[in-house]
C-alpha cells in the first residue's frame, strides 16, 4: 500500500508541474495581448477613417481574446490522454504520446501542442473512448483542479496491456460523483471535465436541421444545450460569429442561473434571452393567469393580428368634406377603396404600403383642387405645386390617418387587449368568457405571452415611417458598412500574417465607426434587432412553448438550425403539447429529429422513484431516468393536518439544512403562499432568505414555475395539493419541484392525507 501512495504522489507532483507549465503559457499570452492592445490604443485618433477602422478591428480582436484568456482561468486543464504511438499528435507535444485536454487550445513558442481545446476533434476520444472502442487511447486521466491547483487525479486504463503491466483500471466515477454531489451555488457550472459519452454525441451533432433532445429531470439537457452552443461556435466560427447564436430559456431567473457557463467555456458571443425578452424594448412578465397564456398561445393569433391590421385600413361609408387652403374638396368612398386596394396589392407592410395609399389620394385631391382653382381663376394651374398643400392640410392628414394610420406593434396589441369592440372585430370566434379573460386595463405591463403577438404585429406592420434624420443615418450606416468591408480585407490578411486567430465582421466594425452609438458586438446588435436572423437557436425547457412562441422563434432562424431541449412530462402550461410532434411539426414539418438522454445526474434515485410515481399516478408518461447515485437521504412526506403550516415549514427547513449546512436550500410553494412564506422565513433567517439565488442567499423561496431548470442541495416542498390546484390540475409543476434537489427532499402539508395528490402517500415509511 505505501508503494501505491508514493506512486500516486509522484504522479500528482508530475501533473502539478505540467499544469503549471500550461498556466505559465496562459499568463504569457495574456501579457502579450495586453501589450498589443495597449500599443493599438496608443496609436491615437489621428489618421483616416480607414486607419481608425483598422485600429478598432485590432482592438476588438485583442479585447475578445483577452476576455477569453481571463475566462478560462479556473480549471484550465482537466484531462490527459495517453495514446498509442500511431495516434500521437503529429504536431508534437512536450510530453510524447500524451495529450492534455482543456478549456482552450494552447501551443508553446515552438508551436508544440500544450493543450487541446475540448471541442477539437482530437479531444473527442477523451469523452468517447471505451475499453471496447479505444480510439487509440491507452489511458484516460481526469485531473481535478480547484482554481489552478491540482487536487487529485483519476485514471481509467483502456489498454489491456497496461492492465497486465499492473496499472489499476478504475471506473472513473470519482470525478463525476464529485461533480454531481458538489455544493450548489445558485449558478450552473460547466461540465466540460466530465461530459458523458451519450451527452458528447449530442454536443458534437451536426449543425443543420433541428434536433430535439428529450430527457427526464436532471439528465443534463441544459448542460448539453450550452456545451453544444460552445461547440458549434468553435467548429463553425466563420459562419456563426457573424450571425450569432440565440439561447432562449423560460425565465430571467433561469437565464441568470446559466449565464456563467458559456463565459467559463471561453464564449461570450451569444445572445441569451428569456421568453419574455424576445421582443427588443419589451420585458414581458410572467402571465399570472394560465388560462390567458393558453389563449394567447394559440395559432389563431396570426389571423387575429392580420385581421386587426387589415381593419386599420379603413374605408369611409360616405363622402367626406375636406378644406384645403379655403377650398372644400371631397374624399369619395370609391376612391378610398381603390387606393386601399392598390396599396394592399403592393404586398408591402402596413406602414410602408401607407405611402402608396396616401400618394394616390393626395394626387386625387390635388386634381380636384386644381380643377376648382382653374374654374375660379380661369387659368391653368400646375397640379404638382398643389401636392404639398394637399398633403400638409390638416383636414387631409386627419382623414387619411383615420383611414390608414401608421402604427406601432405596441399600439396595435394594446388596442386589441383593451378595447372589446376591436378584439371582437378581429376575433369574432372568441366566446364571452375568452374575451373577458383577455381584456385588461390600458397601460398594464406586457406579459411574456404578449411577446409573440407584438412580434407578429411588427412583422405585418413593418417599421414606422422614418424621419429625415433616421433616413440619413441609415445611409451613413451603409457607407460605414462598405468602408468596414474594405478595411477587413486588409486587416484579415495582416492578422493571418501575424498568426492571430479570431474573427471580426463588417457589422461589428461598421458599428464601431458610428460615432453616436456605443460600439456593439455582433451579439449586442443581434439582441437589439428584432429582424436579426441567427445562425443557430438553442431552446431550453421547450415543452412549455406555445404555438405562437414557436412561430416567433422560427422567424429568428429561417435556416431552421435549432437545438431544442426539454421534457414533455415536465410541461406545466395549460396549452403545452403532449408530444414533440404536436409542437414541432407545424414549424419544422419533418425536418427535425429526436434524441434522448437517459441518466439523471442531479436527483438521487430514491427521490426520483417517488417523483415518477406521483407523475404516473397523474397519468403522465414518464420514463424514469436511471440516476447516477441512490442518494443517502430518504425523501419524506410530512403531513400534519391541523398544525400551522408555516411552523411545520420552518421546522422542516431547519431539519433538512442540517444535511447540507453550507448548501443552498429551496422552499418551493404554491403562488398563493409565496408572500407569507417569504415573510415568515425572513423573520427567522433574515437576509439569508430571498426569492432568487444570489450572493449571501442560503434559502430560496419560490414557486414551482420559478424553480424550473434550477437545482438546490435540499428542498422543502410546501402544500403539494395547492401546487396542483393552482396549476389548474396539471401535475407538471409538482413533478418539477420534486426533482430539484441533489441531497434531500421534504414534502410538507397540513391537508388531510386523502386530499394530497395521488402517489405522494404511498409507502408507509414516508408518513411522519
Ligand atoms: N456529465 C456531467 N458531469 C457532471 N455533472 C453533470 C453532467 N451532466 C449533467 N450534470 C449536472 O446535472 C445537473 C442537471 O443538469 P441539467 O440542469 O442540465 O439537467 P436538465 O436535464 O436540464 O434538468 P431539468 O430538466 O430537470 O431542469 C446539473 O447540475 C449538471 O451540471
Amino acid at each position: 500500500m505505501p508503494e501505491q501512495v508514493t506512486t500516486r504522489q509522484d504522479e500528482l507532483t508530475l501533473e502539478r508541474g505540467r499544469v503549471a507549465v500550461r498556466y505559465a503559457r496562459l499568463d504569457a499570452l495574456r501579457r502579450e495581448k495586453e501589450e498589443q492592445l495597449a500599443r493599438v490604443r496608443r496609436t491615437g485618433l489621428q489618421g483616416s477613417v480607414q486607419n481608425h477602422s483598422e485600429r478598432d478591428a485590432f482592438a476588438t480582436l485583442y479585447e475578445d481574446r483577452l476576455a477569453q484568456l481571463y475566462a478560462v482561468d479556473d480549471r484550465l486543464v482537466f484531462g490527459r490522454l495517453d495514446l498509442d504511438p500511431a495516434h500521437a499528435d503529429p504536431q508534437g507535444s512536450p510530453e510524447d504520446g500524451q495529450r492534455y485536454i482543456g478549456r482552450i487550445g494552447l501551443t508553446d513558442e515552438e508551436r508544440g501542442r500544450l493543450l487541446v481545446d475540448w471541442r477539437a476533434a482530437e479531444a473527442g476520444a477523451f469523452y468517447q473512448a471505451t475499453a471496447l472502442q479505444r480510439q487509440g487511447v491507452r489511458r484516460r486521466r481526469h485531473l481535478m483542479l480547484r482554481g489552478r491547483e491540482v487536487r487529485d487525479l483519476e485514471d481509467e486504463i483502456l489498454d489491456p496491456q497496461m492492465l497486465a503491466a499492473g496499472e489499476a483500471s478504475g471506473e472513473s466515477q470519482g470525478a463525476l460523483l464529485a461533480a454531481v454531489t458538489a455544493r450548489r451555488t445558485g449558478h450552473m457550472r460547466d461540465i466540460v471535465a466530465t461530459i458523458q459519452a451519450e451527452q458528447d454525441a449530442l454536443i458534437r451533432g451536426r449543425l443543420p436541421g433541428a434536433v430535439v433532445i428529450q430527457g427526464g429531470p436532471g439528465t443534463g439537457k441544459t448542460a448539453v444545450a450550452l456545451h453544444r452552443a460552445a461547440y458549434l461556435l468553435y467548429t463553425h466560427r466563420e459562419r456563426l460569429a457573424k450571425s450569432g447564436v440565440l439561447i432562449v430559456g423560460p425565465s430571467d431567473g433561469f437565464m441568470r442561473y446559466i449565464e456563467r457557463v458559456l463565459p467559463s467555456l471561453g464564449e461570450t458571443g451569444v445572445v441569451m434571452r428569456s421568453l419574455g425578452g424576445l421582443f427588443p424594448g419589451v420585458q414581458g412578465q410572467e402571465e399570472s393567469d394560465p388560462r390567458v397564456a393558453e389563449i394567447k398561445g394559440r395559432l389563431d393569433w396570426a389571423e387575429i393580428i392580420a385581421n386587426a391590421v387589415a381593419q386599420r385600413q379603413r374605408l369611409i361609408p360616405a363622402p367626406r368634406k375636406l378644406v384645403v387652403d379655403g377650398t372644400t374638396l371631397k374624399l369619395k368612398p370609391g376612391k378610398v377603396r381603390k387606393a386601399r386596394d392598390k396599396a394592399r396589392a403592393t404586398g408591402k407592410k402596413h406602414n410602408k404600403a401607407r405611402a402608396t395609399f396616401v400618394k394616390i389620394l393626395v394626387r386625387e385631391l390635388a386634381e380636384q383642387l386644381k380643377e376648382r382653382l382653374e374654374k375660379s381663376a380661369g387659368s391653368s394651374v400646375n397640379r404638382d405645386y398643389l401636392l404639398e398643400d394637399v398633403r400638409s392640410a390638416r383636414d387631409v392628414r386627419i382623414a387619411l390617418n383615420l383611414c390608414w394610420m401608421p402604427m406601432t406593434p405596441q399600439r396595435l396589441v394594446e388596442d386589441l387587449l383593451t378595447k372589446e369592440s376591436t378584439l371582437r372585430a378581429a376575433a369574432p370566434w372568441l366566446n364571452d368568457e375568452q374575451v373577458r379573460l383577455l381584456l385588461r386595463e390600458p397601460g398594464a405591463a406586457w406579459t411574456e405571452s404578449d411577446v409573440p403577438l407584438l412580434d407578429e404585429a411588427a412583422e405585418l406592420l413593418g417599421p414606422m415611417p422614418e424621419s429625415g434624420r433616421g433616413a440619413t443615418s441609415q445611409t451613413q450606416h451603409e457607407r460605414n458598412l462598405e468602408n468596414a468591408r474594405a478595411t477587413l480585407e486588409n486587416v484579415h490578411q495582416t492578422l493571418a500574417d501575424m498568426g492571430v486567430d479570431g474573427v471580426v465582421d463588417a457589422q461589428t466594425l461598421a458599428a464601431a465607426n458610428e460615432p453616436t452609438q456605443t460600439r456593439h458586438s455582433t451579439a449586442e446588435q443581434a439582441g437589439q434587432d428584432r429582424t436579426w436572423t441567427y445562425g443557430h437557436v438553442v431552446v431550453d425547457e421547450a415543452q412549455e412553448l406555445s404555438p405562437m412562441q414557436w412561430r416567433l422563434l422560427a422567424r429568428r432562424c429561417p435556416l431552421k438550425s435549432f437545438t431544442i431541449v426539454g421534457d414533455i412530462a415536465q410541461a406545466s402550461t395549460l396549452g403545452a403539447s403532449r408530444s414533440w410532434a404536436e409542437s414541432l411539426d407545424p414549424v419544422f414539418a419533418d425536418q427535425w429529429r429526436q434524441e434522448s438522454l437517459t441518466v439523471n445526474y442531479r436527483t438521487p434515485a430514491r427521490i426520483m422513484r417517488w417523483a415518477a410515481q406521483v407523475a404516473r399516478e397523474a397519468g403522465l408518461q414518464v420514463r424514469q431516468p436511471e440516476a447516477v447515485r441512490e442518494g443517502e437521504h430518504e425523501p419524506r412526506l410530512v403531513c400534519r393536518p391541523g398544525e400551522r403550516l408555516q411552523d411545520v415549514v420552518a421546522q422542516q427547513l431547519d431539519d433538512v439544512r442540517t444535511i447540507a449546512p453550507q448548501g443552498l436550500a429551496a422552499v418551493i410553494v404554491p403562488p398563493s403562499l409565496l408572500a407569507d412564506t417569504v415573510e415568515s422565513l425572513r423573520a427567522r433567517h433574515g437576509r439569508l432568505v430571498d426569492t432568487t439565488p444570489g450572493p449571501g442567499v442560503d434559502i430560496v423561496v419560490a414557486t414551482a414555475r420559478q424553480t424550473k431548470g434550477l437545482e438546490f442541495d435540499t428542498v422543502v416542498l410546501v402544500a403539494p395539493e395547492l401546487i396542483v390546484a393552482q396549476s389548474h390540475g396539471v401535475v407538471g409543476d409538482l413533478y418539477v419541484s420534486m426533482t430539484r434537489c441533489t441531497q434531500a427532499l421534504r414534502v410538507v402539508s397540513t391537508a388531510a392525507p386523502d386530499d394530497l395528490p395521488a402517489g405522494l402517500t404511498w409507502g408507509p415509511e414516508r408518513r411522519h
